[in-house]
């Protein structure tokens, strides 16, 4: 049984014990920074004071639909200031998964994208070839010509041998057609990330696991392989490229089943929830497996501790 999370909103010494606890910090964005383009209230004085006492501060998003470089500017433009390198989202580590660790044919190289720019941007920056995405001559409603040519392969790109779901805003019913008829063909069936919802304007929208339900019930219930957390393989990718001891680094975050799950299999030294996002409040992981080691009502209230 897991032991019960230390409160620390308002513990002027617990937030101090806290913060000394760690070298690194592992920061979620969606419903921990921000919600949508609605900074949270003392984000960027916490963020600042960390900075100023030492600490490696990492951006570890599941958020597909921008890359790094697009992080990089959401955070600098909200007063974060933040390096490319600093951050590290699902659409990248997609995107290295596909390129250096996924073994494909020569012939089948072809990523079929299901989700917005943010992993277009990321699988060109590893080289990988990719259609459909933003395209936009699939934002249109299906046509009965398209049955045919889909049914029959004549609409199909032979070279497709990833099918990757992210969050979609352009989602529709053309491109999960095409999605599956892709997998049918024998395509990896993979996701950036699988969070049913995104917190935004302080309350929740289908996520990038609700745009890939419709492929997974159409596939009898076979899931995707998620790249984004709480995957392992995001972990030691992080760790390899910022090289920190695992003990000496708290994963910061409002979800359990991604950011806290993240950090406890990544066997790091806590875990901080964050309730201005997906949880609110400390019931929602009472009698469950996945419990943090630490919470606060909001990311802002670190900086009394201090
Ligand atoms: O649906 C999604 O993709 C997620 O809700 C969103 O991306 C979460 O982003 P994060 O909280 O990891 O920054
Ligand atoms: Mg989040």
């Amino acid at each position: 049984m897991a032991a019960s999370p230390k409160y620390l909103t308002g513990d002027r010494e617990g937030i101090k014990e806290f913060i000394d606890q760690f070298d690194v910090f592992l920061f979620d964005c969606d419903g921990v920074l921000w919600s949508g383009d609605h900074l949270f209230e003392g984000t960027v004085k916490t963020l600042e004071i960390l900075r100023n006492k030492g600490k490696q501060i990492v951006f570890v998003t599941n958020n597909s639909t921008k890359s790094r470089t697009e992080y990089m500017k959401k955070l600098t433009n909200m007063g974060i200031p933040a390096t490319v390198d600093e951050v590290f989202g699902s659409s990248y580590s997609a995107a290295i998964y596909i390129s250096r660790i996924l073994p494909l044919p020569p012939s089948q190289k072809t990523v079929f994208v299901l989700g917005e720019k943010g992993i277009e941007t990321e699988l060109d920056s590893e080289n990988v070839p990719h259609i459909g995405g933003t395209d936009p001559s699939l934002q249109r409603p299906i046509e009965q010509k398209d049955y045919e040519e889909i049914a029959s392969g004549a609409a199909l790109d032979p070279s497709v041998g990833v099918v990757l779901c992210g969050l979609d805003f352009h989602i529709n019913y053309l491109k999960i057609a095409l999605a599956y008829h892709y997998l049918q063909r024998g395509a990896v069936f993979l996701a950036t990330n699988i969070d049913t919802t995104l917190p935004s304007a302080n309350a929740l929208f289908p996520g990038a696991g609700t745009c890939a339900a419709p492929l997974v019930a159409m596939m009898g219930g076979k899931k995707p392989t998620s790249l984004g957390k709480p995957s392992q393989a995001m972990m030691d990718a992080i760790e390899g490229k910022f090289r920190f001891e695992r003990k000496r680094a708290c994963m910061v975050g409002d979800r359990l089943d991604t950011d806290i799950r993240f950090g406890i299999e990544g066997g790091l030294g806590g875990t901080l929830c964050v309730l201005t996002g997906v949880t609110r409040a400390a019931e929602e992981w009472k009698g469950g497996e996945t419990v943090p080691s630490f919470y606060v009502d909001k990311l802002g209230d670190l900086r009394v501790g201090v």
